[in-house]
C-alpha cells in the first residue's frame, strides 16, 4: 500500500502500529488520512467558509475533485455554528457536532471510492482538520479564552461518538487563548494531532518573536506550529520566509507559515522555506471562491508553482 491511499481502519494521526496519542513530537511527519504533512512540499489545504453547511459540502466535493488533500472546515463561518456560538459554549459545540456529521452525510452523496451501505462508515475523501477562529485572530467566532477552551473541549469529548470518518485528523488551537496544553492532551487520547495557531493581521512580528511563538506551540504538545502573518513591505514578507526555512528544520515538528495579502503570495507557492501546509482556494460553478484569508489562490495555480518552483 502506497503513502498516498486512505487506510481508513487505523487512527487518523497516526503511524500504523502506533496507539492513539504516541506519536510524540519529532516522529517524523504527520499522517492524515491519505496526506503525509511535513513530508516534503506543503499539503494542499482548502478551508470550507460556507456560509452554510451546504454550501460548505458543496465546496468539499469541488475541493476533493480539485485535489485537495486536506480540509480545513472553518466552524466559525458556518451560519449553523455562529447562532449556537450565540447561545454559549454548550450549544455551539452541540452545532459543530451536527456540522461534522452533516458533512460526513453529504460526503455519502460524493461517490467516494469505498462508499458503502448505510450505517457503515464511508471512506473519507480528504481529511479534516477543524478550525473555530476567534475575532482575535481574525475569524468570526466572537468568544473569549474560557468558552473558547470549554467548546473545544466539548467537541473533542464527543467526537469519538461520531462515524469514524467524520471524526478529525487534527484541531486548530489558537495559543493566544492559553489553553493548548490541555486541548493537546485531550486531542491526543483521541488519537487527533493539534496545529497550534497564531495570526497577526496587523503586521510581521520580529524574527526572534515567530520563532519564539513557533517554538512555544511545540513545547505546549502542538503537533505541528503555524504562523499567519501580514507583511507590511516585501521584506516582512522575506523575514517570515526565513523563519519558515530556520524552524521548520529546527523544530522537532512540521511548520505552516504563511505571509498574507497579495504581498505575501510568494509563501503560499514557494515550498523550499518548509512549510508544511498552503492554503488554497476552489472556485465554484460561477467562477467566485471565498478565501479564509487574504492571499491565497486557486488551487490549479499553487499545484503548478509548487512543481515549477521545486516541490
Ligand atoms: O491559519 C490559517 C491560515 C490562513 O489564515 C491563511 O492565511 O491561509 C487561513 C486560515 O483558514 C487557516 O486557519
Amino acid at each position: 500500500m502506497t503513502p498516498q491511499q486512505y487506510q481508513p481502519h487505523e487512527a487518523v494521526g497516526q503511524e500504523p502500529g502506533q496507539e492513539p496519542g504516541q506519536r510524540g513530537p519529532g516522529s517524523g511527519p504527520l499522517r492524515w488520512g491519505g496526506a503525509r504533512v511535513g513530508a516534503g512540499r506543503p499539503a494542499l489545504v482548502v478551508a470550507l467558509t460556507g456560509p452554510t453547511l451546504a454550501k460548505a459540502a458543496d465546496q468539499a466535493r469541488r475541493a476533493v475533485s480539485a485535489g485537495a488533500e486536506v480540509l480545513e472546515m472553518r466552524v466559525d463561518l458556518l451560519e449553523e455554528v455562529r447562532q449556537g456560538l450565540e447561545a454559549g459554549p454548550g450549544p455551539a459545540a452541540s452545532r459543530i457536532l451536527e456540522c461534522l456529521g452533516g458533512l460526513y452525510e453529504a460526503q455519502a452523496g460524493m461517490g467516494a471510492p469505498g462508499q458503502s451501505s448505510a450505517g457503515a462508515d464511508l471512506e473519507a475523501p480528504a481529511p479534516l482538520l477543524l478550525t473555530c477562529r476567534t475575532t482575535a485572530e481574525g475569524g468570526r467566532a466572537q468568544v473569549g479564552d474560557a468558552a473558547y477552551r470549554e467548546i473545544l473541549l466539548a467537541v473533542l469529548e464527543a467526537v469519538e461518538a461520531l462515524p469514524r470518518t467524520a471524526r478529525l485528523a487534527a484541531i486548530d488551537v489558537e495559543v493566544q487563548r492559553g489553553c493548548l496544553p490541555e486541548l493537546a492532551a485531550r486531542a491526543h487520547e483521541r488519537g487527533i494531532d493539534v496545529v497550534g495557531s497564531f495570526h497577526d493581521f496587523e503586521g510581521t512580528p520580529g524574527d526572534a518573536e515567530l520563532e519564539e511563538v513557533l517554538a512555544g506551540m511545540a513545547a505546549q504538545g502542538a503537533d505541528l506550529a503555524k504562523v499567519a502573518v501580514m507583511p507590511l513591505s516585501a521584506e516582512d514578507v522575506a523575514r517570515l520566509l526565513g523563519v519558515s526555512a530556520r524552524m521548520s528544520t529546527a523544530l522537532e515538528v512540521p511548520v505552516a507559515a504563511m505571509s498574507m495579502g497579495a504581498l505575501g503570495t510568494i509563501s503560499r507557492v514557494a515550498p523550499v522555506f518548509g512549510s508544511a501546509l498552503t492554503f488554497v482556494v476552489v472556485p465554484d460553478e460561477e467562477g467566485e471562491a471565498l478565501a479564509s484569508a487574504p492571499g491565497q489562490l486557486p488551487i490549479e495555480q499553487v499545484r503548478r508553482c509548487l512543481e515549477w518552483l521545486g516541490g
